[in-house]
């Protein structure tokens, strides 16, 4: 490997307690809200089929037409208590605010622009009510930061000429005022979760992003900050020169999802996803595939099962609301929760061999093995292959499922596990199992199945 001056800072995980519990969430929630939700992916009856936080940049949307929105930013249907009950009920463990995206407008009263909500008719700040209300409801409170800003008049996507380098001094200058400004506004924040940090002139500031993110780290100890913040000095991002990651967690995961643990380099991971196919911010007619509880429900347990944290998004409409298609999909997830969360908050990845009924986490805590059924057998049967050494003591059907489970070993350390009749299959079945590792004897196994 090469000596870096601006690379990741750190090898493996971090294993601080902060990290612990960010590392246990399993489910957060993300929320696009801005200027964009007012358009809501249509501008003078035309229909923008991109994703509708990026309407500024539709040739079809005029530039100072979009700019002049904040003058009618008035949410009258704001209500962060709703929100964050919602997600309470959900059984979100974080949430992800956009304090800023692309569009350089702020919701919260910046020092450092005009182009934030102190400016608009709501006059008021949006994220520290919000900051507070999620606080109340034990959901720890994460600030998405875009360093890309289209309002910005220092802001560029690549340097060339001097005067590109000294506005650009300047735009460098007001993002570190406001990051840090952020973190003295909301000191309750765990962390942030950067984005548009892919133009060449933001890579080309490894010193100057690195020397940041330290500062912000000096600013409230234990901040988690993602992979995408800063590149090493070569212009590596995400994973530096010599392949290691850069800042706490990799950000690489936004509407996919690794598929074995190895792609997941033994890293902390987070996977962002949208309910529709690709609209983060409010559009009010959404296209193609729009995902199920069942479906969302699924990707955070598959997340869960290789080490991750899975945050589904919601995009509240201009006036504050949130939609019934995100309301339908914070109940249901919720709802599941409610009786099943034990096998996603805490939970891991199980090194048992993946079978294909659906997944194994581990709960740190606990020890026990969860298998979560997405593909219920035909016979009824689940297949599990215990590693040498490990006995099974006892395995329970929770959630709303009941009935015992016939255990019947069919080759030496391969079970059959049997679900009773009746189980219902149409919401993923979650089975607890009880493990005893080492060639202990074991107490009180299963009856084997005769
Ligand atoms: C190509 C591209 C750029 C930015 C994005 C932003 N990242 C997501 C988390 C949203 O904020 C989206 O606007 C998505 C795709």
């Amino acid at each position: 490997s090469v000596t870096l001056e601006h690379g990741s800072k750190r090898l493996g995980k971090r294993t601080d307690p902060m990290m612990g519990v960010w590392r246990n969430y399993g489910l957060g929630q993300f929320i696009h809200w801005g200027l964009y939700a007012i358009p809501g992916g249509h501008w003078d009856g035309k229909y923008y089929s991109g994703a509708a936080e990026w309407i500024r940049s539709w040739n079809e949307m005029p530039k100072n037409a979009y700019d002049e929105l904040y003058k009618v930013f008035d949410p009258k249907a704001y209500d962060p208590k709703a929100w964050a009950k919602q997600a309470k009920d959900m059984g979100a463990k974080y949430m992800i605010i956009t304090t800023k995206h692309h569009d350089g407008f702020c919701l919260w009263p910046s020092q450092y622009t005009d182009y934030s909500v102190a400016k608009s008719p709501y006059n008021k700040d949006i994220i520290g009510p919000m900051v507070e209300a999620y606080d109340a409801e034990g959901i720890d409170v994460y600030l998405y930061f875009s360093v890309m800003d289209w309002n910005h008049p220092g802001y560029r996507s690549k340097l060339e000429t001097k005067e590109d380098e000294e506005a650009y001094e300047g735009f460098k200058e007001f993002t570190r005022n406001q990051l840090l400004e952020l973190l003295a506004f909301y000191p309750s924040t765990k962390g942030l979760w950067f984005d548009g940090t892919w133009d060449q002139a933001w890579i080309q500031q490894a010193a100057f992003a690195d020397e940041l993110e330290e500062e912000m780290r000096s600013v409230i100890p234990g901040l988690i900050i993602g992979s995408r913040f800063r590149a090493d000095e070569n212009g590596k991002r995400h994973f530096d020169t010599n392949g290691d990651l850069m800042g706490d967690y990799e950000q690489g995961w936004e509407r996919k999802m690794p598929n074995r643990i190895e792609d997941v380099n033994g890293n902390d991971w987070d996977c962002v996803m949208t309910v529709p196919e690709n609209q983060w911010g409010y559009h009010s007619d959404w296209k193609g595939h729009v995902k199920s509880s069942v479906e969302l429900i699924e990707m955070m347990v598959k997340a869960a099962s290789l080490d991750g944290n899975f945050v589904i998004n919601f995009g509240p409409d201009g006036q504050g609301n949130i939609r019934p298609e995100e309301s339908l999909i914070a109940k249901e997830v919720g709802e599941w929760m409610e009786s099943n969360a034990e096998a996603v908050y805490d939970c891991g990845y199980l090194d048992w061999e993946k079978q294909d009924w659906g997944y194994y986490t581990r709960n740190r805590k606990t020890g026990n093995v969860n298998l979560v059924v997405f593909n219920y057998p035909a016979s009824g049967k689940l297949r599990v292959k215990v590693p040498k050494g490990i006995k099974i003591q006892g395995i329970d059907l929770i959630g709303t499922n009941g009935g015992t489970i016939d255990l019947e070993e069919i080759h030496r350390d391969e079970y059959f596990l049997g679900l009773p009749k009746g189980t219902d299959h149409t919401k993923p079945v979650v089975l607890v199992m009880k493990i005893v590792e080492g060639d202990a004897e074991v107490q009180g196994v299963y009856e084997k199945a005769k």
